[in-house]
């Protein structure tokens, strides 16, 4: 038997449990003192972060968040994360960050598992990289080499090369890039067609071709930010498409659109650059003062990124891509809208690093410095490499520029454009 319901409760005016909104007075709103709570800052222990895989998708559906989907060979679905984050949605006015939380990142360790990074950067069994994922690293900050104020590029390069995680890496292969076949649509549009590419260890590679040709599309799908359609990628040996951890573990990657978190100080943004590719706070921040040094940007590390120029964004970028000296650094247009004294600078770091077995590829329009710089080069035209091989051996007697301005077909026609002459004021 169903039991009598309890009679509803009426309005008691005497009750002070019910209330007729239209007897209310409004009265003022106390404010309540909140007792502050300082916030710690979490150094975090991580394995290598990857780069995010995308799929063929028009510029206008880029992902909005950090994380994606990867969708693997065998169709499992890995939740990576991305070094090179996703744009943020408009910043909302808040307080300036304060400059010393970076500093209280590494004076306040916290011994707890950082499971937002964790949980980050999954992989199935399936597909899982046999190697075990690097972990923080034990060493202690490891010795710089040099005393005076900027470091040498020598020194930097030395210092970053000695590191025991570099020195132990699988890269055994003669060839630090190997790509063959790929291809990459849009759509309808083709925007790489059939690319092979070799790019031996220790090289410094340029890759030139005019706007549109498909230098970013390429060395986004390098990266593993894209899947190419078609065609194999292998870095150091390892196939990208099959082993995307342990390919992208040895990689450095400075994309093609300075999209960063760049409410986060350099300072911190350096440290998480660090910390999720498996560095311990001490050897990150060891690393991140020799490259503030280098940079020039030691007085710009506390301040938050959005307010740098486009040329120190690049910079605190570059130095976030080598921050965890890997084999390979895949760098879109890396001198752009940065100065002619720190190109000089970045050059100069880039040589040493190849000169001690490092491997740049390298996209740019500057001519004259690939031509400088660059041992060998690789001309791309509409989707397709038009030419390779040495510097020497691309521009045979003429120079680079005019052999790219032949490869790509001359000048464009400039007659139709007389009115700009007429000077409508
Ligand atoms: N996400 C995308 N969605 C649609 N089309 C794209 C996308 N990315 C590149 N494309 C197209 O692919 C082609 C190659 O573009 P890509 O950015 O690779 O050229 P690029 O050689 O890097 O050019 P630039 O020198 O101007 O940077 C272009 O036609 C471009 O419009």
């Amino acid at each position: 038997m169903v039991p009598p319901r309890p009679p509803l409760p009426t309005a008691d005016p005497e009750s002070t449990d019910t209330v007729d909104p239209a007897t209310v007075e409004a009265g003022p709103i106390e404010a309540v003192p909140i007792e502050a709570v300082p916030i710690e800052a979490v150094p975090i222990e991580a394995g290598p972060v990857e780069a995010v895989a995308v799929d063929a998708a028009p510029r206008a559906a880029e992902p909005e968040s950090v994380q994606d989907l990867e969708t693997t060979a065998d169709g499992q679905q890995d939740v990576v994360t991305d070094v090179e984050p996703e744009p943020e949605p408009e910043p909302e006015p808040e307080p300036e960050p304060e400059p010393q939380v970076a500093a209280e990142v590494y004076q306040e360790p916290v011994d707890r598992p950082a499971e937002p990074v964790a949980a980050l950067v999954t992989e199935t069994p399936e597909t899982a990289d046999p190697e075990p994922a690097s972990e923080a690293d034990p060493e202690p900050a490891p010795e710089t080499g040099h005393d005076s104020e900027t470091p040498g590029a020598e020194a930097l390069a030395s210092t970053l090369l000695d590191d025991p995680e570099v020195l132990t890496a699988p890269l055994t292969a003669a060839d630090a890039l190997v790509i063959r076949g790929v291809t990459k649509s849009f759509g309808d549009a083709r925007a790489v067609e059939g690319i092979d590419l070799t790019v031996p260890a220790g090289t410094f590679y340029g890759l030139v071709g005019p706007n549109g040709a498909g230098k970013t599309t390429t060395l986004s799908m390098i990266a593993g930010l894209l899947r190419p359609d078609r065609g194999t990628i292998s870095v150091g040996g390892v196939d990208a498409a099959s082993r995307p951890l342990a390919a992208k573990r040895m990689m450095g990657v400075l994309p093609d659109r300075l999209r960063t978190f760049d409410r986060l100080t350099g300072r911190q943004l350096l440290y998480y650059y660090g910390v999720l590719r498996g560095l311990s706070p001490a050897v990150v921040e060891q690393r991140t003062a020799d490259l503030a040094r280098a940079f020039d940007l030691t007085d710009a590390l506390g301040r938050v990124v959005s307010d740098y120029s486009a040329g120190m964004t690049k910079k605190v970028m570059l130095a976030g891509a080598m921050i965890h000296s890997p084999r390979l650094l895949v760098l879109d247009e890396p001198f752009e809208a940065v100065d002619p004294v720190s190109s000089a600078i970045i050059l100069d770091i880039l040589s040493t690093y190849v000169a001690h077995g490092g491997t740049v590829i390298l996209s740019s329009h500057g001519m004259e410095l690939v031509e400088r710089v660059c041992s060998r080069v690789a001309v791309i035209v509409a989707g397709q490499v038009l030419a390779e091989g040495t510097v020497d051996e691309v521009r045979g007697e003429l120079t680079l520029e005019q052999r790219f301005i032949e490869l790509a077909g001359g000048l464009s026609d400039v007659e139709g454009l007389e009115w700009l002459h007429t000077f409508s004021d």
